[in-house]
């Protein structure tokens, strides 16, 4: 039997349950640097746990999925957030789920805008960076150091995403 996932539109509220949406929400903005600059305030928070632990920043150069596409996992961080931002304008897929017993339950799919990223809370099952149409640029801020921060589920049978209009 052959599962298939809906996309739905990223917004704050839909999310709100894995972590927080970047984008410049005008309720967040503040003018700066003599009114040159608007500063969208705060919109999430990077999280690191464990001793030696660091915040860093990467950049990840993602290549494009076909679809259909065949969700087979999803991963968790235990010990940190991680925060995906397109450096291209280029949208992409978020891919979530929330936690049922230890397990990632049926998975949501987003389709991020180009000018959104998101930030997903520490140990929020989600699939790895879903690029689209071509290779693009993402600024990824997640957390470095000791221990292990990755664990993977594999469904028995995977959910299927048909591709996304764009
Ligand atoms: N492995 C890695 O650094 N990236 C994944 O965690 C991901 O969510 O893309
Ligand atoms: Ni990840």
């Amino acid at each position: 039997m052959t599962r298939t996932l809906d996309i739905f539109p990223l917004t704050k509220a839909a999310f709100a349950p894995f972590g927080d949406v970047i984008e410049a929400d005008p309720a967040t903005v503040r003018l700066i640097n003599g009114g040159t600059t608007e500063r969208f305030h705060a919109l999430s928070s990077a999280e690191a746990a464990g001793d030696e632990a660091r915040v860093i920043i990467n950049l990840f150069r993602g290549q494009p999925r076909a679809f259909p596409y065949a969700v087979e996992m999803m991963e968790r961080h235990p010990l940190g957030s991680q925060c995906f931002v397109p450096l291209n304008d280029r949208q992409f897929l978020v891919i979530v789920s929330e936690d049922e017993d230890g397990r990632p339950g049926t998975p949501r799919v987003f389709l991020a805008r180009g000018d959104q990223g998101v930030n997903y809370r520490r140990n929020v099952w989600h699939y790895p960076l879903m690029t689209l149409d071509q290779p693009s640029d993402f600024l990824v801020v997640d957390r470095d150091g000791p221990g292990n921060n990755l664990v993977e589920f594999f469904f028995d049978t995977p959910f299927i995403i048909g591709a996304p209009t764009l």
